[in-house]
C-alpha cells in the first residue's frame, strides 16, 4: 500500500487534517504545539484507493534551533519512508525560515512532494496563502483542515500521484485473470488450450484459497497467473450444488483478479447466472472479456455471428466496454487470439491519462451537452482527475454533485470512452462538490 506522510511545523494542523481526510471526528487535537505525542498512521480509502497516512508530529522543541533540527529528522524520515509527501503550512504564521529550509529538503527528494497551505479558512486567508509561492514551487493546494475545506481536492490531487498499490497476491507486474463460466461451458478445456501455447512457468498450485488452481505462464514476455475456478471439481465435489458453487467460485476468484474472462456457452446462450457474475465483476471494477465457447457446435449462416453479438449487447448492456471473442475449444479455433486481447484490456485497465487532456474533453462534453438545472440553478462541472487505475476511476469537482444523475455519469463515461477508449474495463466516476471558490 502506498504511504503518504504529512509534515510540517507543530500546530500547523497535521493531526486535523489527519482526521478530516480519515473522515473521524478530531481525536487529539489541542490547541498548543506539539501534541501529536507520537506518530500516527492509519489505512484509508478514499475514492476507492486505499493508502497508509502517516501524520508525522509529536516533537516539543525547546528552541527554534531544536525546532529545526526536530523538523529535518522528521522530514528525512517522511522522505525514506513516505511515497508521497505533503508539506502542510500554515497560513496564520505566515511563511517561516524553518518551512523554508524543510522545502529546500524536499525539492531534491525523488518523490511528489504537495505544498499545502492550511487554516484557509476564507477568502482572506486564501489570499494570504499567495506569500507561500516564494518557496519556489508550481502548485499550492489550500485547505481548511477544520472546516473540510479543499481537502477532497487535496485527496484527490494526492492520489493522481500516488503509485499504484501493490497487488496482494503477487507483485505488480503480474496480471491475473479468471476463467469464470457456469459449469460445462468449457472452462477446463479453453485452459488446456490456453496454456497449452504459452510457456508455463510453474506447475499447476494450489491457490490460495485452495479453491481454485493458479498457473503462471509467459505471454509476449510478460507474466501472468491465470485462475482457474475449474479446478475445484476435479477434487471430486458433489454436483448437486454445483451450479450454486461455482457462483461463489466466481465470486471469490474475482476478488483477487485483475481480469475477467466469462466463458459462455454458445449452445445455451446466456443465462442469468452469467448475468448475475458479470455484474459483479462490473461492480467490483474488474476488467472483463466475453468468451463464447462451443462456437464449432453452432449451425452458422452469414448472420448468426451478427446476431449472437447483439444479443449479448443486448444481454449485458451494462458491459458496452467488453470485447467479445468466438472460440471453439475443441478445435483451437481462435482461442489464440484470447491472450492478445488480454493483453490489450491489461493495458487500458492500467491506462493513466493526462489531466489536461481528460478536462480538455470534459470540457467539450460540457459545452456540447451541459449538466441539468438543479434547485433553479444549472449544475457546474468544473474540473477532473484521474484518481486511479484499475479501473481507471476519476473524480469530477462539480458545483452540487448530489444533482448529477445517472445519465449523465453515464454521458461523461462514454464521452471519456470515445476519446480515450478503455477497452474492457469499467470506468469509476465520483462527484464532488468544489468545497471553495
Ligand atoms: N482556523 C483554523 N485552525 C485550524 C485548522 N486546522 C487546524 N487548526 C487548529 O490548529 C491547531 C493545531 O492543530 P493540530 O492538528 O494539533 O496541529 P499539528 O500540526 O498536528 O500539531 P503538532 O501535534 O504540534 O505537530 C488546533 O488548535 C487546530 O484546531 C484550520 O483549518 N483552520
Ligand atoms: N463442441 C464443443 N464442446 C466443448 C468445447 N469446449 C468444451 N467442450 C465440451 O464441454 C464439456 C465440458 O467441458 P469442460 O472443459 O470440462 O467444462 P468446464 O467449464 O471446465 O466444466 P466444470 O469443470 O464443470 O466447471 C466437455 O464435454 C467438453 O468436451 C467446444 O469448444 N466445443
Amino acid at each position: 500500500m502506498p504511504v503518504v506522510a504529512i509534515v510540517g511545523r507543530p500546530n500547523v494542523g497535521k493531526s486535523t487534517l489527519f482526521n478530516r481526510i480519515l473522515g473521524r471526528r478530531k481525536a487529539l487535537v489541542e490547541d498548543f504545539p506539539g501534541v501529536t505525542r507520537d506518530r500516527n498512521y492509519a489505512e484509508v480509502t478514499r475514492f476507492d484507493k486505499p493508502f497508509t497516512l502517516i501524520d508525522t508530529g509529536g516533537f516539543e522543541p525547546q528552541s527554534q534551533e531544536r525546532l529545526l533540527q526536530q523538523m529535518r529528522e522528521q522530514s528525512q524520515l517522511a522522505i525514506e519512508e513516505a511515497d508521497l509527501i505533503v508539506f502542510l503550512l500554515d497560513v496564520q504564521q505566515g511563511l517561516t525560515p524553518a518551512d523554508q529550509d524543510v522545502a529546500n529538503m524536499l525539492r531534491r527528494v525523488d518523490k511528489p512532494v504537495l505544498y499545502v497551505v492550511n487554516k484557509v479558512d476564507g477568502d482572506r486567508q486564501e489570499q494570504g496563502a499567495a506569500e507561500f509561492y516564494a518557496l519556489g514551487v508550481e502548485d499550492i493546494f489550500t485547505v481548511s483542515a477544520e472546516h473540510g475545506l479543499g481537502v477532497n481536492h487535496l485527496v484527490a490531487g494526492i492520489l493522481a500521484r500516488l503509485p499504484e498499490a501493490p497487488k496482494p497476491v503477487t507483485d505488480e507486474e503480474v496480471t491475473r485473470i479468471a476463467v469464470i463460466g457456469r459449469p460445462n461451458v468449457g472452462k477446463s478445456s479453453l485452459v488446456n488450450r490456453l496454456l497449452g501455447y504459452e510457456r508455463v512457468v510453474a506447475n499447476p498450485v494450489a491457490g490460495t484459497t485452495r479453491d481454485s488452481v493458479d498457473t503462471a505462464f509467459v505471454y509476449n514476455r510478460k507474466p501472468y497467473l491465470l485462475i482457474d475456478t475449474a479446478g475445484i471439481r476435479r477434487k471430486g465435489k458433489v454436483s448437486q450444488k454445483l451450479e450454486k458453487f461455482s457462483v461463489v467460485q466466481a465470486l471469490k476468484a474475482m476478488e483477487r483478479t485483475d481480469i475477467v474472462l466469462m466463458v459462455i456457452d454458445a449452445e445455451e446462450g446466456v443465462t442469468e447466472q452469467d448475468l448475475n457474475v458479470a455484474g459483479y465483476a462490473h461492480e467490483q471494477g474488474r476488467a472483463l472479456l466475453l468468451v463464447v465457447n462451443k462456437w464449432d457446435a453452432i449451425e452458422k449462416d452469414n448472420q448468426t455471428l451478427g446476431r449472437f453479438v447483439e444479443k449479448i449487447r443486448v444481454t449485458f448492456k451494462f458491459l458496452p466496454y467488453a470485447p467479445i471473442l468466438f472460440v471453439s475449444a475443441l478445435t483451437g479455433q481462435r482461442v489464440a487470439k484470447i491472450m492478445g486481447e488480454v493483453e490489450k484490456v491489461a493495458l487500458e485497465y492500467n491506462r493513466q491519462v493526462g489531466t489536461g487532456e481528460l478536462n480538455k474533453v470534459v470540457e467539450k462534453a460540457v459545452s456540447s451537452h451541459p449538466p441539468a438545472v438543479y434547485h433553479g440553478k444549472r449544475l457546474k462541472i468544473f474540473y477532473a482527475v484521474q484518481v486511479g487505475v484499475r479501473p481507471p476511476s476519476f473524480v469530477i469537482f462539480v458545483s452540487k454533485a448530489e444533482g448529477f444523475h445517472f445519465s449523465y455519469e453515464r454521458y461523461l463515461v462514454n464521452k471519456i470512452r470515445d476519446a480515450f477508449g478503455f477497452q474492457g474495463t469499467p470506468i469509476r466516476l465520483f462527484f464532488r462538490d468544489r468545497e471553495r471558490k
